[in-house]
């Protein structure tokens, strides 16, 4: 039986208490007098719909945003002048690792650390030597080797993620050893998306270490088994409105998903799988694929078939939908696609995208999307010439087109004017969705396919994924989500190395199969025979 629950409820002084928080965007409602609170070394998860409002209310909490009035928020019982100052988030102890990390990609690893110093410490303390070694150890104990001097921009996904985790938590401990009786907060917003099962855990070790010393954590996630474990209480937002906060021991997964999307799902991907896959004919065929990390990989994927690459981080396996797309470079290969024949060393995306190549990149802020251009150009981008005859453009069959892509992915809000860079996460990764899905490839590169997007929504990706590959697509699908791939897939290829090791038959798909042969560094034999 679920119930409603609050810290004062658990005979404690919230350390943080948000109370009738609304925000406004124009006409938009992003938040519409929210209410909840936090009690010293919790565990908080904040679920909702893409859209629902969770990073609104972070951004509120952490002053980017200025709520509207009658928004109350007081840390430690007093109430804290809106918009909250970044003097008033180091005084109070509050600290975030945002949805988009917010680092700065041009600076490095060591300027990022030190970041919120650079304006008021001593110029010797912030030479590159000094930073270096300031940087080494505060680094050290989180187990994770990252060079202080390289440029963030460079750094894969994973690294970045864990950059930003130690930049918060650094400031945290140090906020803990000065003023022991206030304790401190920890937002989380989605940052296990970007983590392998290691980082994973590792994160979680930390938020338990972070709870015992009674600081406490608000942990935004669309990964709802990951909410169920490291949670105490669960708030669920929806349209920005504050559904319920319930005590994590008293929710089932099912009723989460309900109280999230206000319906059960229970879509069975194995029924959309296309029957005679195996007996189909190769229309993908890659030889001797090498690039920073792949070395002389050669597969195939048949007519209909979903073909998923995975691995431990830096096995190779992300790299896989770039290298084909020519977004990264090649040093060998060859992609024979239908009749066409490519060199993979010269591929470039214009040449993939002309061939009936489409990409969809982990990236949606930097290779995705693009931000500044409203949702119903990003959408036209690549099918523009569609809407061309004798030099004119029929501008309202593409808005009529736009508009029903918007209904079809339910990507909110549903005007095709909105900027980009205005949506929440999930519904710019349905957009890129959308916008490649539209140009019919005949082989399609997905590089982490619902990242950010959530659980109603993922369910209706996958869907459209499996319905492209039936009606004829070759897909490649590259995720850490093993879960998703066993879901997905046809066949399941797991790097280590920068080779296969593994190959995994739909018979044998299930995620701790995937996840189990990453951690292979020699190829199985047994698998592979007769594929
Ligand atoms: N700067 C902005 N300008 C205009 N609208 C915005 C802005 N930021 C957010 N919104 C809108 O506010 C609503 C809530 O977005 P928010 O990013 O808080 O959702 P979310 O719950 O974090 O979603 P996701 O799970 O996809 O990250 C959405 O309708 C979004 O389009």
């Amino acid at each position: 039986m679920m119930s409603a629950a609050s810290a004062e409820a658990l005979g404690q002084e919230p350390v943080l208490s948000v109370r009738n928080v609304s925000k406004e965007f124009g006409a938009t409602r992003a938040l519409d007098g929210v209410s909840f609170d936090l009690a010293a070394g919790e565990v908080h998860g904040l679920v909702g719909e893409n859209g629902s409002g969770k990073s609104t209310l972070i951004k509120t909490l952490s002053g980017l945003h200025l709520p509207e009035p009658g928004s109350v928020i007081e840390v430690a019982g007093e109430q804290v002048p809106l918009p909250i100052s970044a003097a008033s988030l180091q005084r109070l102890g509050l600290r975030f690792v945002h949805q988009d990390l917010m680092l700065a990609p041009t600076l490095t690893v060591a300027e990022n650390l030190f970041v919120n110093e650079l304006s008021t410490e001593p110029s010797w303390l912030l030479r590159d030597s000094q930073l270096r070694r300031r940087a080494e150890a505060m680094l050290a104990p989180y187990g994770r080797e990252l060079d202080p001097a390289a440029k963030v921009g460079t750094l894969a996904a994973a690294d970045q993620a864990h950059l930003a985790i130690v930049r918060a938590v650094s400031g945290l401990r140090r906020h803990h050893a000065l003023a022991r009786a206030a304790p401190g907060v920890l937002v989380l917003d989605e940052v296990t998306a970007f983590l392998p099962s290691a980082g994973r855990a590792q994160l979680f070790e930390l938020i338990h270490e972070i709870a015992a010393q009674g600081d406490s954590v608000v942990f935004v996630s669309h990964y709802l088994d990951e909410v169920l474990e490291i949670t105490s209480r669960i708030t669920v937002l929806r349209d920005g409105k504050l559904v319920s906060t319930v005590d994590t021991a008293d929710v089932a997964g099912d009723d989460l998903v309900e109280m999230i999307i206000g319906r059960r799902i229970g879509t069975d991907l194995t029924d959309t799988h296309t029957d005679d896959v195996d007996g189909r004919p190769p229309v993908v065929t890659v030889s001797d694929l090498s690039g920073p990390v792949v070395r002389g990989l050669g597969f195939s994927i048949r007519e209909g078939e979903v073909l998923g690459v995975a691995g431990l981080i830096g096995s190779g396996f992300e790299e896989i939908p770039a290298l084909l797309f020519g977004a990264q470079q090649a040093t060998t290969g060859r992609l024979q696609l239908g009749e066409q024949e490519f060199e993979m060393t010269s591929m470039t995306p214009s040449a993939a995208t002309g061939r009936g190549i489409a990409f969809v990149p982990e990236d949606r802020a930097g290779a995705g999307a693009a931000g500044a251009l409203t949702v119903e150009e990003n959408l036209s981008l690549q099918v523009i010439s569609r809407y061309q005859r004798r030099g004119l453009l029929h501008r309202s069959r593409l808005h009529h087109d736009a508009a029903a892509l918007l209904d079809d992915y339910d990507i909110r809000p549903r005007d095709p004017g909105t900027k980009m860079a205005n949506l929440s996460g999930g519904n710019q990764q349905k957009v890129i969705m959308a916008k490649w899905l539209a140009t019919n490839p005949s082989l399609l590169l997905l590089h982490e396919p619902t990242h950010g997007v959530d659980v109603g929504s993922r369910e209706q990706i996958l869907l459209r994924i499996r319905k492209a590959a039936h009606d004829g697509m070759a897909v490649l699908c590259a995720s850490s989500d093993t879960e998703q791939l066993s879901e997905l897939c046809d066949r399941v290829l797991v790097l280590a190395r920068g080779r296969v090791v593994a190959e995994l038959p739909g018979h044998s798909l299930t995620k701790e199969a995937i996840a189990g042969a990453g951690y292979l560094t020699t190829p199985i034999k047994q698998m592979t025979e007769g594929s």
